[in-house]
């Protein structure tokens, strides 16, 4: 933890309130871009709900979509299949990036972290997308902080 920041990253940004606000809010956007729309044609409302538990655990949260949604494994097979062009990744962070000035704390450091783990996350999402991907052990969910990958 760096010394301008006591606080841990996870209460920074607001917890799980800000972290739901965030991901409604993205999604609102996403099932409504003509690049992203056709991705989620099988979304469901627990989604939302799947995505604010997997970052809050992510940021140092709760480690509940481990106990219970099945941690890292079943997060990246989410994402087998689904063919995530470069472009479509591009505009998901873009729009992620967009929602997160407006959603979460401007803390400088807090927003370039966050857009960092963005960044990182969406490309393994990505690449575990194209045809042929076999996950293995994934080992345990990554966790992201004031310092990056821990
Ligand atoms: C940091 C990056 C990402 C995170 C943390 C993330 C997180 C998640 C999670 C937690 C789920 C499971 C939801 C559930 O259980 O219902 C999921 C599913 C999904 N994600 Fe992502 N995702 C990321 C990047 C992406 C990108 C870049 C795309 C496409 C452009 C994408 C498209 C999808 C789709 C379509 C599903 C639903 C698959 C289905 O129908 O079950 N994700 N994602």
């Amino acid at each position: 933890m760096t010394e301008q920041h006591s606080e841990s990253f996870y209460d920074a940004l607001g917890g799980e309130p800000a972290l739901r606000r965030l991901v409604g809010s993205f999604y609102d956007q996403v099932l409504v871009d003509p690049l992203l729309e056709p991705v989620f044609a099988h979304f469901t409302p627990t989604h939302v709900e799947h995505v604010v538990v997997w970052l809050s655990e992510v940021f140092g949260g709760p480690a509940v979509y481990t106990e219970r949604l099945g941690g890292h494994h079943a997060v990246l097979s989410s994402h087998l299949n689904l063919n995530i062009t470069e472009e479509q990744r591009a505009r998901w962070v873009e729009v992620m990036l967009a929602t997160a000035a407006k959603e979460l704390p401007a803390d400088e450091l807090l927003q370039r972290r966050f857009a960092e783990y963005i960044e990182w996350g969406t490309r393994i999402a990505a690449s575990v997308s194209q045809p042929g991907t076999e996950l293995g052990e994934p080992g345990p969910a990554p966790h992201w902080g004031w310092d990056g990958l821990a």
